[in-house]
């Protein structure tokens, strides 16, 4: 357990070597003239809502969702109790510590991946949460109020992700209901991620850059900065916002869309005064999908499962690399 960031690395004021990223890979400059969409789901008709989604899918891969009708309190509930779970004394959390990726739920923390495999600043518990009724037994005991909170927030945020896949649906021009129900139906976990202060952000990476496999991911990042989205090769800041869910295209939805709206790449970065708790919803598929658009397929079909394992094996962070497999060659 004291592999664990949270568990002691982050009380010592120097960063270990093994947390140490390469230069070109540290966190540098970063644009703050410039954030990323913001999508109100009260703040206009259906189309127009609809019309600024696919803008910002496009423009970004990255936007905001704020009204979207989830209660503020739970929502800080949930972040807050989120962190109290990485924050407790480490006999209270060593039932879950595995290095095994098969085990659920499942702490883990440090894991790398690139050629220099430097450590994430990073612990990570990973739990499925919807439905509640199905997986409610695995959910920890402690902090006191987790399994409550877990058990409002979660079907509240599946029905979010389940609102804006319709309203993506309907922007693509297809059936509303074409990305729910067994496409993306499928049971949803949720991603705890914990980077405690860091004595120099300048080195280390809580996240390096990646793409998500999902569908979309829906993520709260709570009151701390630290996620930063790559656009025009420069990196932008997303700034938090009270209530917002950030909400970010996958790999798989560039698949189904044939390449309209991309994957885009993100990291983590970390902070030297405050811990940052964020929790993120990947919203996945069980289902082949098909592209729908009149331009030559620029990839092949594949079930989920069999993209998944193929992603999970690739150690490297270039978006190309990563997909190369799934490629129509032309
Ligand atoms: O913590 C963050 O802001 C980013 C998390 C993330 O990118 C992920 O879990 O895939
Ligand atoms: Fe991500």
């Amino acid at each position: 357990m004291e592999k664990l960031v949270s568990d002691g690395l982050s009380r010592g004021s120097v960063v270990p070597e093994t947390y140490i990223f390469p230069g070109e890979q540290r966190p540098n400059t970063v644009r703050t003239c410039e954030s990323i969409p913001v999508v109100d789901l009260q703040g206009g008709s259906e189309d127009e809502v609809v019309r600024e989604i696919l803008k910002a899918g496009k423009e970004y891969g990255f936007f905001q969702v704020i009204n979207h009708g989830i209660p503020e309190d739970l929502v800080n509930d949930m972040i807050s109790v989120a962190q109290e779970f990485f924050e407790m004394p480490a006999e209270n959390k060593a039932c879950y510590y595995s290095e095994d990726p098969r085990k659920e739920p499942r702490l883990f923390t440090g894991q790398g991946y690139g050629k220099e495999l430097s450590l994430y600043w990073r612990d990570c518990f990973i739990i499925s949460a919807y439905p509640v009724a199905k997986f409610e037994h695995l959910f920890p005991e402690k902090p006191d109020n987790l399994k409550e909170i877990m058990s409002k927030f979660a079907p509240e945020a599946k029905g979010l992700a389940a609102r804006l896949l319709r309203l993506i649906s309907i922007g693509l021009g297809l059936e509303e209901d074409y990305l729910t129900g067994n496409r993306s139906g499928g049971p949803v976990k949720m991603v705890f991620n914990y980077y405690p202060r860091c004595p120099d952000p300048s080195l280390t990476l809580g996240l390096p850059k990646h793409c998500d496999p999902n569908l979309i991911t829906l993520l709260l990042q709570g009151k701390v900065s630290g996620l930063q989205v790559l656009h025009d090769d420069r990196w932008v800041s997303v700034d938090p916002l009270p209530n917002a869910f950030v909400v970010n295209f996958g790999l798989l939805f560039e698949v189904v869309t044939n390449g309209l709206l991309k994957a885009v790449e993100h990291r983590a970065v970390t902070n030297h005064s405050l811990a940052r708790t964020s929790i993120a919803l990947p919203i996945r598929s069980a289902d082949a999908l098909l592209s729908k658009d009149n331009n030559p397929p620029l990839y092949g079909s594949f079930l989920f499962p069999e993209f998944f394992k193929i992603f999970a094996t690739k150690k490297t962070d270039d978006k190309e690399i990563m997909m190369e497999d799934f490629r129509i060659k032309g």
